[in-house]
């Protein structure tokens, strides 16, 4: 199975000791893993090194926001980090997504694949009605979604970070190969945390996902290879 068909797993973890006592319980198997901001913030790009020797897939999720010039310069420098997945806020716009993508491609050593770029749309941890109340967006939140889906998708980008909920709208309006990164996920009758919007990997499949994140459901679990397996499952069936 590709990389790109496996569930991501979120490495939300405080340093490289925790990361790597968490995947060595895996005996090798190669993973899709996502670095985030607590772990990336202490332990740098030397860490993504490690984990591609091992072999793993590396989503870097730092959700870059801020203004065209900072972004696209920084993302030059992702670019040489060899990460296969990258990302933004799609609420910079439509000109910082692209100095986003043009950053990347500059930064894309000749014969390196580009890594993807994906916009995050409203996160899976705010509901409607804290959106219509704090970000004053007076609409439902799939039209929020998907309207910030359409502007990634306008600027170029490969896809967006979103909830199962709007996967088929985006699908629909931008095309199947237009990337549906679902995090937010949980098993059936497992708790739900900070997330609002929040499947089993069964639903996000049937739903219309095209990948899932999942953290704490298996990080946090007694036996996190168990967790994964059944995710695994659920998510290939
Ligand atoms: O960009 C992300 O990865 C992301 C976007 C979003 O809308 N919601 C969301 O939960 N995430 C990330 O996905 C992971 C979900 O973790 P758990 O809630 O523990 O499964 C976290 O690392 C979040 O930072």
């Amino acid at each position: 199975m590709g990389g790109k068909n496996l569930p991501i797993i979120a490495l939300d973890f405080p340093d490289i000791e925790t990361a790597w006592d968490f995947l060595s319980r895996f005996d090798g198997e190669k993973l899709y893993v996502k670095v985030g901001m607590e772990l990336y913030y202490r332990e740098g790009p030397e860490l993504l090194h490690f984990l591609k020797e091992k072999g793993h897939w590396i989503f870097l999720d730092l959700k870059l926001h801020d203004i065209p010039n900072t972004v696209h310069r920084a993302m030059k420098v992702l670019a040489g980090l060899s990460v296969d997945m990258v990302n933004v806020h799609a609420a910079g716009g439509t000109e910082m997504m692209k100095a986003a993508l043009s950053g990347l491609e500059e930064g894309t050593k000749a014969g390196q694949t580009r890594p993807a770029l994906i916009a995050v749309t409203q996160l899976t941890s705010t509901s409607e009605e804290q959106m219509q109340r704090e970000q004053l967006i007076n609409r439902t939140i799939d039209e929020s979604v998907l309207h910030y889906a359409l502007l990634a998708r306008e600027s170029g980008l490969d896809g967006v970070v979103c909830s199962a909920f709007e996967a088929a709208s985006i699908a629909k309006k931008a095309g199947s190969g237009f990337l549906r990164v679902t995090p937010g996920i949980r098993m059936t009758g497992s708790k739900s945390d900070d997330q609002k919007r929040v499947v089993t990997p069964t639903k996000a499949r049937e739903m219309g996902s095209s990948m899932i994140v999942i953290g704490r459901p298996v990080t946090q679990a007694d036996n996190p290879v168990l967790s994964y397996k059944k995710v695994l499952t659920e998510w290939e069936r």
